[in-house]
């Protein structure tokens, strides 16, 4: 992301490279709505000429007295292309339309895909300016191939009947082509730069209405309405949706201004040039060097000229824009992967001895502070590990390290010798099973949720409900409206035409869920449970943990938990401080080593000892 797109400016390199991707995506999408609109562009771009032919041989005809009968054929031939003209425009809009569509089909499939394939990790995701880039690359893909299309048999379409009327016109007075021409110099210039100026608001404001709709969905979504209600933030909230509104409102008033101002004075130049055409048609009338029908067909070419000039130089003006588009299209699906994969992976072995951070550091961004400086830590395999340490100091980063979602800065990731980096993450991923302390709830069905834990399950229902069991989720989700089939959300119908909406779990119930998920991953070599049981009461806390504690042995685990007591029983239990392990061993020997891990533990203890009842 080093480019700074509010100041693209295309090569003809990349246009044309643009271009082409846009002539692909059309062409694999809709070749018969393509060959339509060309047809119909060549038909339209011509049948302005022809009216104004057929109506000055009409008028002549009439006042030289030609036959009733060749009268009448000509003038039925101009009705057809009267006809022809008013409906060319509505076959065009319906071959238009339905290339936008299918475009937009292969264009967001692609824009996703690359994201997919390319964005492995985090570290593009959390940039905020590839979401401004992924906002305008969605219109781009899906919108600009149509609009390049549509430009394109625009311009086609004008320079036909441009063609025509600059002929017409030559044969009338040379003279009036060159002024017609020089006239539309300006035009051409301001189009473009409107254009790239246009582009550059939308990146500025891309990023306030960015900011709009946030503020908008936090107005109107469930998740933060309690707090939004009890705070009184309602005002707040609606008074920064105004101002990134405004904000925006403003670039786009100064813009249309400016667009005012330039197209007045372009129209002026066009009347002036046919008012003077005009003004010498009338005179040549006058002195017999023009015919009635002459006059006409002139008045038509100079309203065709401009007509089809300012028609070719708005639609080069959208090609642009459309082109800009693409360029932002065309940066986010070829944006560079965010973790290196080499070519050849190294396979991720199942796990049997163990895994190794040596001289792990990390930090969120160069400008960011260290939060790892310098970790060792060993992960037996078969063995249950606990990490514990103070808010902050870099716990859940080791977790997303371990998945891969991020690469160390420096050191390495060693799993039973190969490193992390060496591997496919989506390989690495299929051995490890996760609970995150910020778990999603997806606004999916109850069995959905636990079975997007293996995709492969998502269908075998008594899987899935073996894991709520063991979660201890199972009567919960049982004795909802639908059972398993129950929606968790209050946001979407099951059905468009079902008036039954779903339900909310509670805080713990929303974590055994996520448990479950996790635990449907069973055969996976390493389980990690991020804070898995913050949110449960006492009694659920301790049953969990006697569940997972059957459940992990003589499995690998990582677990991480402020409350000790669910650690305690761990085989090795490792202490984050100040970015680095300051402590290692099992319960008994960091209780004797008397350090943090002792100090914390007989804090929580003596808080339990002074509120025990005797
Ligand atoms: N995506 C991110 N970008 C920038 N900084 C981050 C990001 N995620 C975490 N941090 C920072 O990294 C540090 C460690 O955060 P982390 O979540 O790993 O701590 P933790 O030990 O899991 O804390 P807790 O016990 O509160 O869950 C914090 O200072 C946090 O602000």
């Amino acid at each position: 992301m080093s480019e700074t797109p509010a100041t693209i400016r295309l090569t003809p390199r990349t246009a044309l490279s643009h271009a082409r991707t846009a002539a692909r995506l059309t062409l694999k999408a809709a070749p018969w709505s393509l060959a339509l609109l060309a047809v119909l562009a060549v038909a339209a771009g011509l049948a302005p000429v022809a009216t104004a032919w057929l109506s000055r041989l009409v008028l002549d005809g009439l006042v030289d007295g030609m036959g009733g009968p060749a009268l009448v054929w000509l003038a039925v031939t101009l009705a057809l292309v009267g006809i022809a003209t008013v409906i060319l425009p509505r076959l065009s809009q319906y071959a238009e339309a339905e290339l936008g569509r299918r475009v937009r089909v292969i264009a967001v499939d692609r824009l996703y895909t690359a994201m997919n394939q390319r964005l492995r990790g985090l570290t593009t995701l959390e940039d905020p300016r590839f979401h401004d880039r992924i906002r305008l690359a969605q219109q781009g893909g899906s919108v600009a191939p149509g609009d390049l299309v549509n430009s394109a048999t625009g311009i086609g379409r004008g320079a036909l009947t441009l063609t025509g009327f600059l002929v017409t016109l030559l044969l009338v007075n040379p003279w009036l082509v060159l002024a017609v021409a020089v006239a539309s110099i300006p035009t051409v210039r301001a189009e473009i730069l409107m254009g790239r100026r246009r582009m550059q608001a939308m990146w500025r404001i891309g990023h306030a209405e960015r900011r709009q709709y946030f503020y908008a969905n936090l107005l109107s979504s469930p998740r933060e309405a309690k707090e939004i209600r009890l705070f009184g933030l309602g005002t707040f909230f609606r008074d920064r949706m105004l101002g990134e509104l405004r904000s925006a409102n403003a670039a786009n008033h100064s813009l249309d201004r400016r667009e005012l101002g330039t197209q007045i004075l372009l129209g002026v130049l066009g009347a002036v040039v046919a008012g003077g055409g005009l003004v010498w048609a009338i005179q040549a009338a006058r002195s017999g060097r023009l015919t009635v029908g002459d006059v006409t067909v002139f008045v038509a070419a100079i309203a065709g000229v401009q007509g089809a000039i300012s028609g070719i130089v708005g639609q080069l003006g959208s090609a642009h824009q459309a082109l800009l588009m693409l360029d932002h299209y065309h940066v986010a699906t070829t944006v560079e992967p965010d973790l290196p994969v080499p070519a050849a992976p190294a396979p991720v072995p199942a796990l049997t001895d163990k895994i190794e951070l040596r001289d792990v550091w990390f930090r969120y961004g160069p400008d960011l502070p260290w939060v790892l400086r310098g970790v060792n830590l060993t992960i037996p395999a078969g063995r249950a590990t606990a990490l514990v340490g103070l808010n902050g100091t870099g716990k859940s980063t080791l977790v997303k390290l371990l998945c891969r979602l991020y690469d160390p800065t420096r050191g390495q990731i060693r799993w039973d010798g190969v490193d992390l980096k060496e591997t496919d993450p989506a390989e690495l991923r299929e051995r490890i099973g996760t609970v995150f302390q910020d778990y999603v709830e997806y606004e999916l069905s109850a069995a959905e949720n636990i079975g997007l834990g293996d995709l492969a399950r998502i269908q075998d229902r008594d899987r899935i409900e073996a894991a709520a069991r063991q979660a201890g989720v199972h009567q919960a989700l049982a004795s909802l409206p639908k059972g398993y089939d129950t929606m968790l959300t209050r946001m979407f119908l099951e059905g468009v035409d079902d008036p039954e909406s779903g339900v909310l779990l509670s805080g713990g119930q929303g974590q055994r869920l996520a448990l479950a998920r996790a635990l449907l991953r069973d055969e996976r070599d390493l389980l990690i449970l991020d804070e898995p049981s913050s949110g449960l009461d006492a009694e659920a806390e301790a049953e969990i943990h006697t569940r997972l504690r059957e459940h992990r042995a003589s499995r690998t685990s990582l677990l991480i938990s402020h409350r000790l007591n669910t650690i305690r029983d761990a085989d090795r239990i490792a202490v984050l401080s100040d970015g680095e392990i300051a402590e290692y061993g099992d319960h008994d020997q960091l209780i004797t080593e008397n350090g943090v891990y002792a100090r914390l533990f007989a804090l929580q203890a003596r808080g339990y000892a002074e509120t025990t009842p005797r």
